[in-house]
């Protein structure tokens, strides 16, 4: 039986790191062995004499360990043992004396009870300690574990208990059993106070770091907006900067006509249309650049003085008159008319002549801009006419392009410029189109001044400008497209013409390039002339010639920077220390000064002139014809034709006939290796089959170029002034030719004409009676 007044002696638990007060129940964990075995022997009372007394060990007392000298009585409500531990229920009492011997089971417990103390002050107290509490409760109202503090007061009797609940919750050991000991309520109150009041304080200096970090975070993410924010603008017054310079553009852009100006008005109010994020935007500023970028009205100042521009041509080309004649006459055509119309030339002729160049010197002349288009290989009408828009990746025509004012800043040439069409005999068609028909429209004038490019979709003015194709090969070129243009053709040069050229041009060009002295870097007159004669004799033109003389020089260079020489005069004999073995070294042209059955026929090749050695043998057989030398369908037939004609001839020359039977005639063309044609070896054929059959020799200087009929006309051949050229090149003195060639003598030059014995044949008894005098007095 429990009485809160008399001195008693319980059992006693001892507990480590717990301390119990009255007016409060919990379980405890005993750890100590003695106590678990009191616990035993308690549990077996009756529930209303279970009493023990809870006692700490004073851990701060670390050499004895001794038991606080206050401790708590209480019931045993319940205990339970799981294998050797044991777990009570216990309900706090009272708080009580405890006095016992050492390690005995049971001690001695007085009762302690709690000063009187003015209520007041015990008032006054509480309520501080409540004011703390509650602070304390608000700044940890996250906190469940906290709420066991609440208080609701109608559910204590008086303070004294809600002071016990509250000091259950402190952890602190020592504080606990400081307010077990104290007798003072106040006191008890003043610790929890303290306790509180720390508490509250790290409460209040956590909220104050909780709410720094809240607030930088916030500021952080205030000024991560602030900052999105003025990007987005910036981005969007930037695509604003763009529409509004596109503007600008537009509206300073003087030179565009009026529909092209509107059309990029047009597209500029397309533009404002669109979303920012659409990809159209980039495809249409990139056509409002283009459309821009186009000279339309800008026309440059033609220069109309004819002297001058003579001039100038005379001084970038040599040999070069035919050209420049007719540029004066365009020029003296736009001083009268007082019209900016262009013009469509084709300069046709091998490659080296200057086709190229020359036409960069007429758009000096003429004080205007060049611009060019490299047509070879370009199979592809879109590449002429541009790809429609609404194709991924469309880019404007070459015509077009090339007439575009280059990148940002640079110049935009005059809506007549000079534009270069260079090999329009290479251009090709295929499955995309084909690319002629577009240019037939580009060089049409009567189509021109509204050319359509599938890009730029409004029609351009192409009339002004001044088109100059170059071609190779004048048939290469499709007879439409050829009517459209005006040729000029450019012929190989001579000897001496080269020679011209080099001096007065390549070299000092190549001079002024590596600037080299007179001193420094000079070819003496022999050393030029076998340049050409063994190095690039076969040349029609003079970019060969050009290329080895840069060669020398940079051969000539290397010695002059390594120290070795100062200057260098190179003479005939030195060519081959720098260039090497000559291609084509001095030979005569045959072993034997004449020949039976072998004849000198002259060539027009694609790269000039050249000779043609045709043979025949005769081997027993039965009149039958052998013909070899990788010969075209007209070669063949003109041997045909020779042939026949002789025998038609037979009795006039007085031939056996049985040779014709018993005797297989055998034609061959050395260099198999080259494919050869066209009807100009027809008198050649024919003079060698006589030779052959009437065993008379022929002078290997001599040449003969003619088409012959079966009944012995001879028919006009072109390209007289390259093959004439080539024959004085291979040293022949001789040329037979026909005489309706005698029409073209005045394109030959005076050297070729004065080098060579031209004799012109209508029929070809007229040729036989010059090369076999014997034959003329039949
Ligand atoms: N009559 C000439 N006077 C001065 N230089 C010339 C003459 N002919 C050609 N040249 C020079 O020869 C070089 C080759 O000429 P260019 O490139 O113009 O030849 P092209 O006929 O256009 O050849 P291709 O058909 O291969 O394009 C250039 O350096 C050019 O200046």
């Amino acid at each position: 039986m429990f009485d809160s007044e008399s001195v008693k002696e319980y059992p006693i638990i001892i507990s480590e790191d717990v301390v119990f007060f009255p007016f409060t129940a919990g379980v405890l964990a005993i750890k100590h062995a003695p106590s678990s075995e009191i616990v035993q022997n308690v549990s077996k009372q009756p529930v209303e004499d279970r009493y023990v007394v809870l006692c700490s060990k004073n851990k701060s007392d670390k050499k004895t360990s001794k038991l606080f000298p206050v401790g708590t009585l209480c019931r045993l409500r319940q205990s339970i043992f799981v294998h050797n531990d044991c777990q009570v229920v216990l309900e706090g009492l009272q708080r009580v004396q405890v006095n016992c011997v050492e390690d005995s089971e049971r001690c001695t417990a007085v009762p302690l009870h709690t000063l009187e103390e003015a209520p007041a002050k015990i008032e006054a107290t509480f309520r501080v300690l409540r004011d703390y509490l509650e602070q304390y409760l608000k700044l940890n109202s996250q906190d469940t574990t906290h709420r066991a503090l609440a208080i609701e007061e109608k559910e204590f009797v008086n303070i004294e208990q809600i002071v016990y609940k509250i000091s259950g919750n402190i952890h602190d050991i020592e504080k606990k059993q400081k307010i077990l000991q104290s007798d003072s309520l106040v006191a008890r109150m003043k610790i929890l106070i303290q306790w509180l009041s720390f508490e509250v304080s790290i409460g209040k200096f956590k909220e104050t770091l909780s709410i720094k970090a809240a607030q930088k975070m916030r500021n952080d993410y205030q000024e991560y907006v602030r900052k999105t924010k003025e990007e987005i603008i910036k981005r969007e017054s930037e695509d604003q900067n763009l529409y509004y310079d596109m503007e600008k553009k537009i509206q300073n852009a003087k030179h565009l006509t009026q529909e092209a100006k509107k059309q990029a008005e047009n597209e500029l109010k397309k533009l404002r249309l669109l979303p920012q994020s659409s990809p159209e935007i980039s495809g249409i500023l990139s056509y409002l650049e283009f459309l821009i970028s186009l000279p339309w009205k800008k026309v440059n100042p033609l220069n109309k003085d004819l002297n001058q521009a003579n001039k100038v041509l005379e001084k970038s080309h040599s040999g070069m008159e035919k050209v420049n004649e007719r540029i004066l006459e365009f020029l003296a055509v736009h001083r009268r008319r007082k019209t900016d119309q262009g013009a469509v030339l084709c300069f046709v002729g091998p490659p080296g002549v200057g086709k190229t160049s020359v036409a960069k010197a007429i758009a000096k002349a003429l004080n205007l801009d060049f611009t060019s288009i490299a047509l070879g290989g370009c199979g592809d009408e879109a590449e002429i006419r541009g790809h429609r828009r609404t194709y991924i990746g469309a880019t404007p025509g070459r015509i077009l392009k090339a007439l575009q004012g280059r990148e940002k800043g640079r110049h935009r040439p005059g809506s007549n410029a000079v534009l270069l069409l260079d090999e329009i005999d290479k251009l090709g068609a295929d499955r995309r189109g084909d690319p002629y028909a577009a240019l037939l429209e580009v060089l049409d004038p009567e189509q021109n001044s509204e050319f359509r490019d599938h890009y730029l979709e409004i029609p351009y003015d192409l009339r002004k400008i001044f088109f100059i194709a170059t071609a190779n090969k004048k048939y290469d070129i499709p007879a439409p497209l050829r009517d459209r243009m005006e040729l000029i053709h450019l012929s190989g040069y001579t000897t001496q013409e080269k020679i011209q050229i080099a001096q007065h041009h390549l070299i000092p060009k190549i001079m002024k390039e590596y600037c080299l002295t007179e001193e420094q870097f000079s070819l003496t007159s022999s050393a030029l002339y076998d340049l050409l004669i063994q190095y690039t004799p076969k040349e029609a033109g003079v970019r060969g010639l050009k290329e080895r003389i840069d060669a020398l020089a940079r051969k000539v260079i290397l010695k002059l920077e390594r120290g070795i020489l100062e200057g260098e005069i190179i003479d005939r004999d030195q060519l081959s220390e720098y260039l090497g073995t000559p291609l084509y070294p001095p030979k005569n042209l045959y072993n034997q000064p004449e020949e039976i059955g072998v004849m000198t026929g002259l060539a027009w090749t694609e790269v000039g002139g050249d000779i043609m050695k045709i043979e025949a043998v005769q081997v027993i057989g039965k009149g039958k014809t052998f013909l070899t030398g990788k010969l075209g369908d007209i070669m063949k037939e003109s041997v045909q034709v020779a042939l026949n004609c002789l025998k038609e001839n037979i009795e006039y020359y007085h031939l056996d006939p049985q040779f014709f039977i018993e005797k297989d005639i055998h034609v061959h063309f050395p260099e198999n290796a080259i494919p050869k044609d066209g009807p100009s070896a027809g008198a050649g054929i024919f003079l060698t089959l006589l030779s052959l059959i009437s065993k008379k020799p022929v002078p290997s200087t001599t040449a003969v170029t003619g088409e012959i009929t079966t009944k012995g006309e001879i028919l006009r051949i072109g390209g007289l002034k390259e093959k004439l050229i080539a024959a004085v090149n291979h040293e022949i003195d001789t040329v037979l030719l026909p005489e309706r060639n005698r029409q073209d003598l005045d394109d030959i030059p005076e050297e070729v004409k004065q080098k060579l014995n031209l004799v012109f044949v209508r029929h070809i008894h007229q040729a036989v009676s010059h090369l076999f005098p014997d034959y003329g007095k039949l």
